[in-house]
């Protein structure tokens, strides 16, 4: 892979004091954030690219919550939360939005998908590899409740899940209950 990687710098936080790292792959810049303590076998957060959950604090989706929950952790038992820009599953702000328009008209996160002719995700995890390795990590337990996302992260020994459980609110339970369903969350 053709990666760029930025030195390292420390990244003062309202979760913690961290250090991070980019990771340039092309025409995506990942960030690595990761405290101070970095076990042999750590905890570790693959997380995706969510603009209106992250920034805005929409209340469609857990994203937000469970990047907060996520850093809030690795500030007091160490690890590592790997931001990847694969905003919408993958499909672009731009897509997602139009999927959240149809989404409006009733379909569910799956449908809206498929409506714009995408897969239901369209993510991949080579770059998650190719960073842990970077940082010469051969085992993780992995921060997630999407089996999909366990299986997809190659060459790297995932000893546990460590679940992240978030609560529901009036407006993400209904894309809760399609990602528990459809798409095979433990939730
Ligand atoms: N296309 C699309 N993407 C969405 C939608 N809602 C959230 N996302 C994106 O979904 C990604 C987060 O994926 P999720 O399925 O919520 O969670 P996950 O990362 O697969 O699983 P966990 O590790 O358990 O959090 C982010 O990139 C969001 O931008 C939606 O309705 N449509
Ligand atoms: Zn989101």
């Amino acid at each position: 892979m053709n990666i760029e990687i930025s030195e390292v710098a420390n990244l003062p936080s309202r979760f913690g004091n961290f250090n991070v790292k980019a990771f340039k792959e092309g025409e995506k810049e990942h960030l690595v954030v990761y405290a101070k303590k970095l076990d042999a076998i750590p905890l570790v957060r693959v997380h995706s690219e969510c603009l209106t959950g992250d920034a805005i604090g929409s209340l469609k989706c857990d994203c937000r919550d469970q990047l907060e929950y996520a850093l809030s952790l690795i500030d007091k038992e160490g690890g590592m939360v790997i931001y990847l820009r694969q905003e919408g599953r993958n499909i672009g702000l731009l897509n997602k939005i139009n999927a959240y328009a149809l989404q409006d008209k009733g379909l569910n996160t799956i449908e809206a998908n498929h409506q714009l002719g995408f897969a239901a995700d369209e993510r991949t995890y080579e770059v998650v590899t190719y960073i842990l390795e970077y940082f010469n990590i051969k085992k993780i337990n992995l921060l997630t409740n999407n089996p999909d996302k366990m299986n997809s992260i190659k060459d790297i020994e995932i000893v546990n899940r460590v679940p992240v459980i978030i609560t529901p609110n009036e407006f993400n339970s209904g894309y809760l209950d399609t990602k528990r369903d459809e798409m095979g969350h433990l939730l």
